[in-house]
């Protein structure tokens, strides 16, 4: 059951976080499998955090994976820890050991930011660059690609992908991918998409779970501006999906109905 929202957003509240995990799982695939059956491939924007690879070992463990065509799958990244490649921080690295090395993806499309330790040495600029070009050259000309759907979490403080409130990235209006340093979050820094890349996503999932980001949750539904509270910033063309857990729900101006867990 979906309850519309400010923003017309819809809102979908599920018992707890592992319920929220599976059914986002079971969701994406269905997504994904439906946007391969209109067009022949399907592109997905994957998140870090522990909601984000939560949903990857779901889908890892589902028999319903194999719906999916993985070789017609491009998959990317909302933001990335600008580490060594084989930091045990890098949201690659995490997603890759949670599915991406399970299943049978065309490794050329399978579009990680570059590592501290790769091609472009330790500049977190050189690295955002060259993604933004990764980008460019996957949407022909369009700059980004309207991506079928992208995955972000979200702080307590309201910060999505790693765009944190109140700094530049939050004022980005230009480029699609910008170097952050200094984040609060560790590791400080980082390579992320801006608002004008999330923004060109058909549909955004913002998926979170746990009473710490209820306060952020609640803000973004009454309306917070982007730059103090960035989550509020996150909105796909065709549709913009918040996908919570009670205690991530539990300060939403109205109570949305919650999809029970069944013994
Ligand atoms: O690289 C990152 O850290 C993520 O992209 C970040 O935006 C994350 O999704 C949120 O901080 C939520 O993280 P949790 O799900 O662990 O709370």
């Amino acid at each position: 059951m979906t309850t519309s929202a400010t923003s017309a957003a819809d809102v979908v509240v599920h018992a707890d976080a592992d319920v929220l995990a599976a059914a986002t799982a079971a969701r994406l695939i269905t997504a994904l499998t439906d946007a391969q059956a209109a067009r022949g491939s399907a592109s997905v924007v994957l998140t870090g955090g522990g909601t984000g690879i939560a949903i990857l070992e779901q889908i890892r463990r589902s028999p319903a994976r194999d719906a999916l065509d993985w070789s017609r799958l491009d998959v990317y990244w909302g933001d990335e820890r600008f580490v060594p490649a084989d930091d045990a921080e890098r949201n690659d690295k995490q997603a890759r050991e949670a599915l991406l090395d399970q299943v049978p993806l065309d490794p050329a499309r399978v579009h990680a930011v570059a590592a501290s330790d790769g091609e472009f040495g330790d500049d977190p600029d050189a690295a955002a660059a060259a993604y933004t070009r990764v980008l460019a050259t996957a949407a022909a000309g369009d700059g980004v690609p309207a991506f079928d759907v992208m995955l972000l979490g979200l702080g307590g403080e309201g910060h999505t992908a790693s765009i944190f409130p109140d700094t530049p990235a939050a004022r980005e209006a230009e480029r699609s991918v910008v170097a952050v340093r200094d984040c609060p979050k560790p590791p400080p820094t980082r390579v992320s998409l801006t608002f004008p890349a999330i923004r060109r996503a058909q549909e955004v999932w913002l998926v979170t779970a746990g009473s710490a980001k209820a306060e952020a949750v609640a803000a973004a539904h009454r309306g917070a501006g982007e730059v103090t509270l960035p989550v509020a910033g996150a909105r796909g063309t065709g549709r913009t999906l918040w996908l919570l857990d009670t205690e991530a729900a539990a300060e939403l101006p109205w109570s949305p109905r919650v999809q029970e867990r069944y013994p």
